[in-house]
């Protein structure tokens, strides 16, 4: 752990849960830190010895980013994306601590396995790697798995999902929920009905698909799954967390529930938030995603709700496919795109500048809810003497045209490419170091 002066940045926080004293949003200080905790905040004339500075001027502090929803490959497909290169990519954008979904080769589905992963991810350093328990073994949907061994692990797994399949049988969930309420625990679902949207439903059905000639995936088959799900989380009284939200009709089922008090949250993509259907009219496999793209209303509905705190959370479905998975016609490609380092500019372009979000906002979406949905404790805290030095420094005016080639990622799946965005990360800080700066990543 390193020691470390910011000077002249923006402090942009909001009162995380406990945190007490503060700066206001919007105070421009320096902040020193020392042994990966914030020590002091305030006028600091000089650097002590020893200490790196860093200059913010014009620049703001927030606390680093947490990513709900990040596919790395390994184990099983490291041609596609490794802990190190999806850490790197992570880091690039912002985030401190990212979850690992299940859905590798092994599944994470035993105590060994979550432990690995959060070993592998100490190992390499850039951001704090929370491995995702799989609710079923295999992901089959079937037999839970190792619950409650993944939850007392040194993994301290909190977070379920069989994410890439729903969890279907309504008893199977039922059953997860129950047994993962007196660990805190919480399921975060891939939410489709599976006779509704087979697994060839590859685009948003509506007209497009009809006129492409490609199977539709129906809005009513993500609504369906998330409608039974709150039930199950009020009867269980258990909590449910609803993965990638994609339609306006989702999104008034979860305002139902939130208003009767069942422990339900959710999380959007950026891509859901900013990229429509129309796009797959080229046929270009890089807009094929689960859920799929969908119409101009339901963009706008996710918006409104995650200005409105309907939807809690950000998270970015990073889903690195190597070329020869995704460079395929339409139908036979890979689902999934990337998206660590372009979230911030996404979501502060899209959200931020145009007046419908504050910076305090964003920085609730995309790091302080995150992390308490996940439960983790040493994440999305605020600006303030001893915390945890997690944090991000942002140019809010710095304008960037994404270009696909330049990637920490192993992979190239970027639907961003070409398009301009106002707003960068600076430096990501992970305990008082450095672990990217200007794109650059900073290996320990
Ligand atoms: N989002 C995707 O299209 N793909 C994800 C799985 C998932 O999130 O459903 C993947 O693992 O590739
Ligand atoms: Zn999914
Ligand atoms: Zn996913």
């Amino acid at each position: 752990m390193s020691d470390l002066l910011i000077t002249g940045a923006t402090l942009h926080v909001t009162h995380a849960a406990g945190d007490a004293g503060e700066p206001r949003p919007g105070e421009t200080a320096d902040v020193l830190i020392r042994d990966g905790r914030i020590a002091e905040i305030g006028r600091i004339a000089d650097a002590p010895d020893g200490v790196t500075c860093l200059a913010a001027d014009g620049l703001a502090l927030l606390p680093g980013f947490v990513d709900l929803h990040t596919h790395l490959r390994e184990p099983g497909r490291e041609d596609a994306e490794t802990i190190a290169s999806g850490s790197a990519a992570a880091a690039a954008g912002g985030f401190t601590a990212i979850l690992a979904m299940a859905n590798t080769s092994p599944v994470t589905d035993t105590a060994e396995a979550a432990e690995l992963l959060l070993d592998r991810g100490r190992a390499v350093g850039l951001a704090d790697v929370q491995p995702v328990g799989a609710v079923t073994k295999g992901l089959a949907g079937e037999e839970l798995a190792e619950l409650g061994l993944m939850a007392r692990s040194r993994a301290r797994v909190r977070f379920f999902s069989d994410d890439g399949r729903c969890v279907q049988d309504a008893r199977v969930m039922r059953r997860a929920l129950e047994y993962l309420k007196p660990f805190g625990g919480v399921i975060s679902q891939h939410a489709r009905d599976a006779n509704l949207a087979g697994a060839s439903a590859c685009c948003h059905e509506g007209e497009i698909s009809g006129r492409l000639g490609l199977p539709g995936w129906p809005a009513v088959a993500e609504s369906a799954i998330v409608a039974r799900d709150v039930q199950l989380a009020r009867h269980t009284g258990s909590r449910v967390h609803v993965a990638h939200v994609s339609t306006a009709e989702s999104v008034e089922v979860i305002r139902w529930a939130k208003n009767h008090g069942i422990a339900v949250t959710a999380e959007v993509t950026p891509h859901h938030l900013a990229l429509g259907t129309e796009l797959v009219r080229g046929y270009d496999p890089v807009f094929k995603v689960n859920p799929p793209l969908r119409p101009r209303e339901d963009q706008e509905a996710l918006r409104e709700a995650l200005a409105d705190g309907t939807i809690d959370a950000v998270a970015t479905d990073h889903a690195p496919h190597a070329r020869h998975d995704k460079e395929h016609a339409f139908e036979a490609a890979a689902f999934g795109m990337l998206g660590l380092e372009t979230a911030f500019a996404v979501v502060h372009d899209l959200m931020v500048r145009s007046g419908q979000m504050t910076m305090s906002d964003l920085v609730r979406r995309m790091s302080i809810d995150p992390a308490r949905i996940a439960g983790l404790t040493e994440h999305g805290r605020s600006i303030a003497v001893g915390n945890p030095a997690n944090l991000v420094v942002i140019d809010p005016e710095r304008a960037v045209t994404v270009d696909a080639a330049v990637s920490h990622s192993l992979s190239r799946n970027n639907p961003w490419h070409g398009m301009s965005f106002t707003g960068a990360v600076h430096a990501t800080i992970l305990r008082g170091r450095i672990t990217a700066l200007d794109g650059k990543v900073h290996d320990q």
